[in-house]
């Protein structure tokens, strides 16, 4: 379990990035972390691995607070919290399984990662890992002979080979199309299922969000302005979070009005009132 208690982020040029963030993440608990761009999403995921430094309160994972470790104890740390990136952060030159076995470089000694000796079970649990993700046959590919989502896979198998306690997930489908954002978002929340993870995941599109989360926390300004259910986010709290937008919205016909309207009329285009526009990043 993580818990967050009073965080807060001032960056040295001033920046508030966070005030008073209270959360607190059980374990197996899929949470996005929605807002406008600037709201504090990235910070307050990097405060948790303290790749940011948070300037108040604290974080507490299981029975450790990490706000106060340092060397060798916030590496420990650190390892017990996967990174899954925007940009999928792989070694282009190499293989597949070489960028999932780079999950244990905390784990094996110096020499023993330059030369790239892995522990044989670090290897099978690799190759496990790979099969479950779906790339059991792309072990030997580059890289960067890969597809975005094949990307992502990796990233998620080295997240998880770190045998983490929490996933911390920034923007994960954000260079990626509508199908295959879907196949990750629900590949990370069934992972989380099967290990009993808690995850938090930095994201724009608000329906994805919504689809794949139990939680969804809304930030606005560096505050929490929304924790609650994914139904409970109603155009109102999206205006909240978000500021003023026409969150409702008929979609347009498919076709011009006019070769609607000679159309026989059980198959006429029906406007219907879905929520649209629901997968901005702001209010602009
Ligand atoms: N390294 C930094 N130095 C100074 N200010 C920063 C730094 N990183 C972020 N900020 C500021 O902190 C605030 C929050 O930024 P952050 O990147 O956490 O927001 P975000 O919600 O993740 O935005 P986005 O969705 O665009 O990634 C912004 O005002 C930003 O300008």
């Amino acid at each position: 379990m993580l818990t967050l208690s009073g965080v807060g982020k001032r960056y040295p040029t001033g920046d508030r990035a966070l005030n008073e963030i209270e959360v607190t993440l059980p374990k197996g608990q899929v949470m996005a972390l929605i807002g406008p761009s600037g709201a504090g999403k990235s910070t307050l995921i990097r405060c948790v691995n303290r790749l940011v430094e948070p300037t108040e309160g604290n974080i507490r994972l299981d029975d450790v607070e990490l706000t106060s470790l340092s060397g060798h104890k916030l590496r420990q740390a650190r390892r017990s919290m996967g990174m899954i990136f925007q940009e999928y952060a792989l070694v282009d030159r190499l293989s597949v399984m070489e960028n999932v076995l780079s999950g244990r470089l905390g784990y094996v000694g110096f020499w023993r990662s330059f030369l790239r000796r892995y522990p044989q079970t670090a290897v099978a649990e690799a190759f496990r890992l790979l099969e479950r993700v779906g790339l059991a046959h792309a072990i030997d590919k580059r890289a960067d002979a890969l597809s975005g989502g094949q990307r992502q896979r990796v990233g998620i198998a080295r997240a998880l080979l770190q045998s983490p306690k929490l996933l911390l997930v920034d923007e994960p489908t954000a260079s990626l199309d509508p199908k295959t954002s879907r196949q990750i978002m629900r590949l990370i929340r069934e992972l989380c299922a099967e290990r009993d993870l808690g995850a938090i995941i930095n994201i724009h599109d608000v329906a994805l969000a919504k689809q794949f989360a139990d939680r969804i926390v809304g930030l606005r300004a560096g505050e929490i302005v929304f924790d609650g259910q994914p139904s409970e986010l109603t155009a109102d709290i999206l205006t909240t979070i978000y500021g003023e937008e026409e969150w409702d919205t008929t979609p347009e016909p498919l076709e011009s009005d006019e070769q609607n309207a000679t159309r026989p009329a059980s198959k006429r285009t029906q406007a219907s009132n879905v929520v649209t526009h629901m997968a901005t990043g702001g209010a602009s």
